[in-house]
């Protein structure tokens, strides 16, 4: 997929200046920046859940969108969560639960979940669903380090496995690392991207 972006406003005010992305399935891309630069409008404008700005997104990749919140279905069951989004059969569904480290949990609701036992159930519907490319809205974020390790090494491999592509949204360079995601920087008002420069 590539975006062309002219301007995003909200409102009078410009938030994302001229810029250009893209990417492609087994490509991996992390957009870091600071609180409020506009990571997630970006993320939102790949993903088509925003189509108010001026330029144009093309490519017909499937895609996926995990964000910060698991956004799960309260009253179906995880293994519901995965089969009726992606309409997988719940076998396939298991399978994807298992995968995920969530065996035996097939049949709890997200209530019943904790917070990274819901993280890695939207995991396993995104990846279940098949996407070339999978776009992630700070999905780490508040978990313990311990947790937040294991989800990255989880990402990674899972990522390796499908070949599917990989947007990242994050404060934070380290999982930009682990993920061996190219850093991209929002920076300046409007924002634009710019390439980290490297150290070696
Ligand atoms: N629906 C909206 N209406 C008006 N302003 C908005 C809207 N959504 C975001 N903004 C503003 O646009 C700017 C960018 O927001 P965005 O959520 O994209 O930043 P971010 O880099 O993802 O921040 P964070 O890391 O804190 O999530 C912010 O100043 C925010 O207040």
């Amino acid at each position: 997929m590539r975006l062309e972006l002219e301007a995003k406003t909200f409102g009078p005010r410009p938030v994302l200046g001229g810029l250009s992305l893209a990417v492609a399935r087994g490509e991996r891309l992390a957009i870091l920046g600071p609180s409020g630069i506009g990571k997630s409008t970006l993320l939102r404008i790949l993903a088509g859940l925003d189509r108010n700005y001026r330029g144009r997104l093309d490519g017909a990749d499937r895609l996926a969108v995990v964000f910060q919140e698991p956004v799960l279905l309260p009253w179906r069951d995880a293994v519901a969560n995965i089969a009726i989004p992606t309409g997988c059969d719940a076998a396939t569904a298991r399978d994807w639960l298992a995968q995920v480290g969530l065996a035996g949990h097939e049949a709890k609701f997200p209530r019943q979940l904790s917070l990274g036992q819901q993280r890695r159930l939207a995991l396993a519907r995104a990846f279940a669903a098949g996407p070339d490319i999978l776009l992630m809205d700070e999905p780490f974020a508040s978990l313990d380090a311990d947790t937040a390790a294991r989800m990255l090494a989880l990402t990674d491999a899972l990522l390796t496995r499908s070949g599917a592509g990989l947007v990242l949204v994050t404060h934070d360079p380290r999982e930009a690392e682990a993920l061996h995601a190219r850093p991209l920087l929002l920076t300046g008002q409007p924002a634009q991207l710019q390439t980290r420069p490297q150290n070696d």
